[in-house]
């Protein structure tokens, strides 16, 4: 897709394809913040950051470059927070998909990203999150994210390329119909609160119902992420970790605490959900190219060779919540 950014009086801002975006009607909307811009409704300041995401959009139109670097290199599963809250336990990586990296049998894998979406309120701190994360970073100063904003991450799990899209939405009101057009085809969610404000934990539950109706049931991975963490400790924190563990575990989601200021956490968090993401894909991708395989005589299914056999793990569904 191709988002031509203009102003109001018509100049052309930026051309710009999204990977994986493949709607018309985002199009649409991007073209919506824009006016809303310019007809104030975020002042002047906002048209900077429009470029600055144009911009951005254009120089990572391929996910795919010549190296990564070695702080993006997962060769072992990276390890879950909490076993009271997690995804999956194991800590390796499911056989099917190990088999398939030694044998670079990963199909497309290598060539797409994985979209990751992150809501919850202003000020949670989703942006400084992703901020550490992607530019190792920090601002004390509260910059609020206009509509949406997004960093491409590259990673090499398991000897492959893999990249995450991840999108950073507004948490304000006023841009909310915005953000959430922006929810569609994400394989993984991360709900974020702050955990020095409880309401923003129980805001959680509706962040989450908004970005699941946009997506298939069952299509993506659930985090629940506090953050802030530097600001509590002891009992406070405890407490803080032990209702968010059990919404996490209603939501289906795996539990993280971070400090984006500290970076407690954050590479460990972004690795388990590239980890994660990047399985799901290779067991999808192994999936579909099984089910096209052509069958002989009485559907007997003609088999790769060297293929594994299976194992405990691969009968598990690949779906979210099993650990
Ligand atoms: N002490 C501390 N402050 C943080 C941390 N993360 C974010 N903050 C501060 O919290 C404020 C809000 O952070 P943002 O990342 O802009 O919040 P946001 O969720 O992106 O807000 P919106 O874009 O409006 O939705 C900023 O002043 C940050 O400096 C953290 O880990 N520790
Ligand atoms: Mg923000």
């Amino acid at each position: 897709m191709v988002i031509a950014a203009r102003d109001a009086g018509g100049t052309l801002l930026a051309v710009s394809p999204i990977p994986d975006v493949p709607d018309s009607s985002d199009a649409r909307l991007f073209r919506v913040v824009l006016v809303a811009m310019v007809i104030g409704a975020t002042g002047p300041s906002g048209l900077g950051s429009v470029r600055s995401l144009c911009r951005r959009m254009r120089s990572s139109v391929m996910p795919l470059g010549p190296t990564v670097s070695q702080d993006r290199v997962i060769t072992s599963f990276p390890k879950w927070y909490t076993p009271a809250a997690c995804l999956q336990l194991r800590e390796h990586f499911h056989g099917q998909v190990s088999a398939a990296c030694q044998h670079r049998n990963t199909g497309t894998v290598g060539l797409k990203l994985s979209k990751v979406v992150v809501v919850g309120d202003l000020y949670v701190g989703k942006t400084s999150l992703i901020h550490r994360f992607c530019r190792n970073v920090f601002d004390r100063d509260y910059k609020a994210t206009i509509g949406v904003d997004f960093e491409m991450e590259r990673f090499e799990v398991a000897g492959i390329p893999f990249s995450l899209q991840i999108w950073d939405t507004a948490g304000q009101e006023k841009f909310k119909c915005i953000a959430s057009a922006y929810y569609r085809g994400a394989q993984v969610i991360i709900t974020a609160f702050d955990l020095t404000d409880m309401q923003t934990l129980e805001h959680t539950r509706q962040w989450l119902e908004d970005a699941l109706r946009e997506n298939e049931p069952g299509a993506c991975f659930l985090f629940l992420v506090g953050t802030k963490k530097d600001l509590l400790s002891g009992a406070a924190c405890e407490q803080a970790e032990a209702e968010a563990v059990r919404l996490a575990n209603e939501m289906q989601a795996e539990y993280w605490s971070v400090s984006a200021k500290t970076g407690e956490n954050v590479k460990a968090f972004f690795s388990r959900v590239a980890a994660l993401a990047f399985e799901r894909s290779v067991l999808q991708d192994l999936e579909r190219r099984s089910s096209a395989r052509p069958q002989v005589g009485d559907g007997d299914v003609i088999r790769m060779e060297g293929h594994p056999p299976e194992t405990q793990d691969s009968k598990r569904p690949s779906s979210p919540g099993c650990c």
